[in-house]
């Protein structure tokens, strides 16, 4: 068997005091991954395998279930945020439904009454993805050669951070894909995936899969590290095929900068070594709205949706 291009890294020594040797080779490990794929996976992370296969398995019963009672979880019309049950308007250029949770207590989460635990367990994944993103985040610092807590820092509120419950169809003789190439507006993105290969990011034209690995999350850099990198670290391009013969469904948790906050490279990638910045300043908010907006036009061209290139500054 082929061994993965993007081998899961063991986080234990990050859970435990001292271990430094075994900690600065994993920051070197990732540092690698992110250089060369914007992805790397995590196993030993500290989210219980069994919520995370719970929730799962929860989540392909509720996508499986009548259209009906998943249309009574639809989003309330004020929502910042389209929170609750979302499928793609047809004719769509995607084929995925998707459920959308914002923070535990937020009065906008709608989840469905059937079966009673949905919400419980949904909401305890949620913590546990802002615990593990909250290490991420010491990590990605480090790896940056910044001190760690850097980015808690620049942004220690977490109510901008959401969970979707992704589901994709089988492939048809027509359709393989599931979600377009695109890019995270992220900070990072943290994934789980059920056993089905088909997550897949681009590298020099190239389609690498991200081969599901038994208890590994995934996880990806979006645009605002991108930005406040100054492109030190990209935001890579990937994809999701539609597997053959069977659903597939996952979990994509955003850890996300304040919608409030302006942001643009930071001095150190920037002034500190002599760099120009390659984005102009913005309202992360401003960002998240104009990509929410190219999500609900009804026909859409991926070549007309913005992207993070639209804050670029053009290069003299
Ligand atoms: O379903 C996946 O594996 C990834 C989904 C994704 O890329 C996204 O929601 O941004
Ligand atoms: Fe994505």
């Amino acid at each position: 068997m082929a061994i993965p291009k993007i081998p899961a890294v063991d986080l234990t020594p990050f859970f435990r005091e001292g271990y430094e040797d075994e900690k600065r080779k994993i920051v070197d490990s990732i540092t690698n991954a992110c250089s060369e794929y914007g992805f790397f996976q995590i196993v030993n992370h500290g989210v219980p395998l069994d919520l995370t296969s719970q929730a799962l398995k929860l989540s392909k019963s509720f996508f499986e279930s009548p259209t009906e009672a998943k249309l009574k979880c639809c989003p309330l019309p004020n929502a910042p945020v389209p929170a609750g049950y979302n499928k793609k308007p047809n004719p769509s250029y995607e084929f995925n439904e998707f459920l959308i949770m914002l923070p535990p207590g937020s009065d906008f989460n709608i989840f469905p009454a059937d079966p009673p635990q949905f919400r419980e367990v949904m909401e305890e994944l949620f913590s546990q993805f802002l615990k593990i993103g909250m290490v991420v985040e010491r990590i990605l610092s480090e790896c940056l050669g910044l001190p760690p807590c850097v980015l808690k820092e620049l942004n220690d509120d977490r109510s901008w951070d959401f969970l979707i419950a992704l589901f994709y169809l089988p492939a048809t003789e027509k359709e393989r894909i599931g979600a377009n190439p695109h890019k995270d507006v992220s900070c990072f993105t943290i994934v789980l995936q059920d056993e089905v290969a088909a997550l897949e990011v681009q590298k020099d034209g190239e389609w690498i899969l991200i081969a599901p690995q038994p208890g590994a999350l995934v996880v990806n850099i979006g645009d605002a590290l991108q930005v406040l990198t100054n492109d030190k670290f990209k935001s890579p391009t990937h994809r999701v095929l539609r597997p053959n013969g069977r659903s597939r469904n996952s979990f994509a948790f955003f850890h996300n900068l304040s919608g409030d906050k302006w942001i643009q490279p930071l001095s150190q990638f920037t002034k500190e070594i002599v760099e120009q910045p390659k984005y102009r300043p913005f309202l992360y908010k401003d960002y998240l709205q104009k990509r929410q907006g190219n999500k609900s036009k009804h026909v859409s061209r991926i070549e007309d949706e913005i992207t993070i290139s639209y804050y670029a500054i053009p290069e003299e």
